[in-house]
Formats: C-alpha cells, structure tokens, sequence
C-alpha cells in the first residue's frame, strides 16, 4: 500500500506561513491534483512529501509509514518518490538513455533494455535514446523526466507544474498520455498546477489551495458543481450568483424562476450559484416553449457576445416582471449574467432571449 497521508502539516519560512495545516489524504494507485495561484505554497507542500524541505508541525505518511514529523525525517533518496519538476530537470551533457539509466538502480543499468521499456512506457521512439536533451522538443524532454522518474519504480511520484512550458496541443495530449502511463503503473500520484482545466482533467481528486490552506477536496465533479465556498467556484470556473429563496426542500425560487437545489439545501433566503453553461438562452422569436418555465421572469436581452471558439460568451440582462422585481426587491435582480452558448446556436447582440436552466444550482456560502 503506497497511500499518501498528509497530518496538520506547517511551514513557515521566516516570520510567513506558507503553509496553516495541510490535511490530505491521497489513495493508492489514485491521482489528486492540488490547484490554486501562484504563491499559495503548492511547490512547498510538495517539497516537504518529496524530502526536500523540513514541516515545522505535522506528519507525512506513505504506504503507512511516518515519512516526516516535525523535525524526525526519512531523507528524499530513502522514500521511493519520483519528482517530475516543471523544467524536466535533464542532465544536459547526457544523453536520453543515461538520462534514463540514472534512474535504475545500479542492478538494473548493465541492461539498455529497461531504457526502452520505460521510453516505450512513455511513448518515446527507442531511436530518441542516443539524443541529448538540447536535440528533443519541451513534450519529448518531459517525457525523458518521466522515464527517469519512473525508473526507480516510485510508490509515489511528485509532478510540480510538469506541463507549463508546453503550448496547448502538446500539453493537452501529454496530459493524457502521462495519466494513462501512471494509472497503468498504478502509482499513486499528486500533480501540482495552477491550471484548474488541468487540473480537473487529469485528476481523481481535486484539492484547491489559497494562502497555503485547503479550500475543499473531491472529486473534479463534484468540487467544480458542488463548491462549498466563493473562492472555490470561482477558482474552478465563472459563476453566476443569484438572490434565491428556499420554500420547498430541492427547489429555490430565483430571478430566474424555480430552480432545482439539492435536498439538503437549508430553507430561506440563500445565494444560489451556476455555471454559465448551464443557463440556455433561446431566441423569443423562435422559442416554442419547450423546455423554459414560461414565466416572463426568465426573459434577458443579450447586450455582448464574446466568441472564444468552440464556445460563445454571452453578457445578458435579466428583464424581471414585477412579481419577480418585488420578490427580490432587496437584491440586484436585472443584473448581468454570463451565459456560455456553443457559438453556431449564440444569439446576436440586441436579441431578446427566454432563459432555462439545466442541472442544480447549488448554495455557496
Ligand atoms: N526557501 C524559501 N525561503 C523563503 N520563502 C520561500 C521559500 N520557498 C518558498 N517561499 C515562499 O513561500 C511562498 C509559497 O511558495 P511556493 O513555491 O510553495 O508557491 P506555489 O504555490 O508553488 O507558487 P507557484 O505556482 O508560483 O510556483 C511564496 O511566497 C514563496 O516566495
């Protein structure tokens, strides 16, 4: 069992915590991403599971065994940990194959044909093996970094930012074929980034981080609809936040009409939140009904369109009717909403628009 356990763990540097007490706990052979900007101590906290920095308070344990606690430390060669850093880190006067070969333990390095299974293992072409790293593009680089560290057969391996450099492509591809490559060694892993697509792709559990605190740890689904706080939602993705009412266990009433909650949602006066991909705007010209709540509450007219692609964003004012205007008369309710459209369906500036939800909104404290 190769379980990574992560207990009230501290680190200041100087006079500033960088890290107020981290508790998390990593599943064997499961991937957690831990999210969150610039700063807020992600590199550290990665640092101090991989050895290379001591916590002032709290444990580290792997596979069941205290790897750190306060001062008394496991050294970083002694844990089994791979570190796959944003750079790669490649000893540039070697080449792939010693780069590679450093990894194995001595046993293992008369025998080039465990370089090539590791290249293989991250869909390296053998022929790359006699390249130095200065003749192989930031994708190929990365890759080496990884069959360097998965040649020690790690319990757990490190990934800090390994993706950055790489432009969008490449770096959605590698994304992919490096969780494959570990989900089939069945290493348990903890990738950090800054990136929250990324991290929500290629994570099992996501935990987001602000000012060297965990926000909320889960599943990507779960935590990107069901956030607990502002700081979360936001940090997962845009949000649309509205005045809403609980009368009834599993709907809230909002400017946009009743809204489906979960159950447990307590009754009264709330802040409900969606995504802005759940919220369809429908031309009123060629609306039939269908689908929207037919109440006058729900019509918007559309006043900017951003096309991102793929994807249109929409700007969109509320045009409540007066029963909805006296309801929330306390609240901003013919505010701007985003609503994310696919672009061949996006209606135009100036159209006026009938809205319907899909999915739950959720309450967000
Ligand atoms: N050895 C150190 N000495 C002093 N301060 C440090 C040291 N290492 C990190 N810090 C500070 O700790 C804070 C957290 O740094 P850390 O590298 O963990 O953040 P991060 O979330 O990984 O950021 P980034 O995404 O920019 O890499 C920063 O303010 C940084 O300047």
């Amino acid at each position: 069992m190769s379980s990574l356990v992560v207990r009230s763990v501290t680190k200041s540097f100087g006079v500033v915590e960088v890290l107020g007490g981290i508790d998390l706990t990593v599943t064997q052979g499961s991937t957690t991403a831990i999210v969150g900007s610039s700063g807020c101590g992600k590199t550290t906290l990665l640092r101090i599971v991989a050895g290379f920095e001591v916590p002032d308070a709290g444990v580290v344990e792997l596979g069941g065994t205290e790897i750190a606690s306060g001062a008394a430390v496991v050294p970083a060669h002694k844990r089994g940990i791979g570190y796959v850093a944003q750079d790669g880190a490649l000893f540039p006067h070697l080449t792939v194959r010693q780069n590679v070969m450093f990894g194995l333990p001595l046993r293992a390095r008369r025998s080039t044909k465990r370089v090539g299974e590791l290249l293989e293992m991250v869909s390296l072409d053998p022929e790359f093996a006699s390249r130095r790293p200065d003749e192989l593009s930031g994708g190929q680089q990365q890759r080496v970094a990884l069959a360097r560290a998965l040649a020690r057969e790690p319990r757990l391996m490190l990934l800090d930012e390994p993706f950055t450099a790489l432009d969008a492509g490449l770096r959605a591809s590698m994304r992919k074929s490096v969780a494959a490559t570990l989900r089939e060694a069945g290493v348990t892993t903890v990738l950090v980034t800054h990136d929250q697509e990324e991290a929500l792709s290629f994570a099992d559990q996501v935990a987001v981080m602000k000012s060297g605190r965990l926000t909320q740890v889960g599943p990507p689904q779960e935590l990107y609809a069901r956030p607990t706080d502002l700081f979360t939602a936001t940090f997962l993705g845009d949000v649309v936040m509205l005045p809403a009412r609980v009368s009834t266990a599993g709907t809230a009433d909002c400017p946009l009409g009743p809204v489906p909650v979960p159950a447990d949602t307590p009754l009264g006066d709330t802040r409900i939140m969606l995504r802005p991909e759940q919220i369809v705007a429908t031309p009123t010209s060629t609306a039939h009904g269908s689908g929207t709540p037919g109440s006058d509450a729900t019509n918007a007219v559309v006043l900017e369109r951003e096309f991102l692609g793929h994807d249109s964003l929409l700007q969109i004012r509320l045009t409540p009717s007066d029963e909805v205007r006296a309801r929330y008369r306390s609240e901003r309710t013919d505010g701007v909403l985003s609503v994310r459209t696919v672009s061949v369906v996006a209606p135009e500036v100036g159209a006026d628009v009938s809205l319907h939800v899909l999915g739950e909104a959720v309450r967000v404290g």
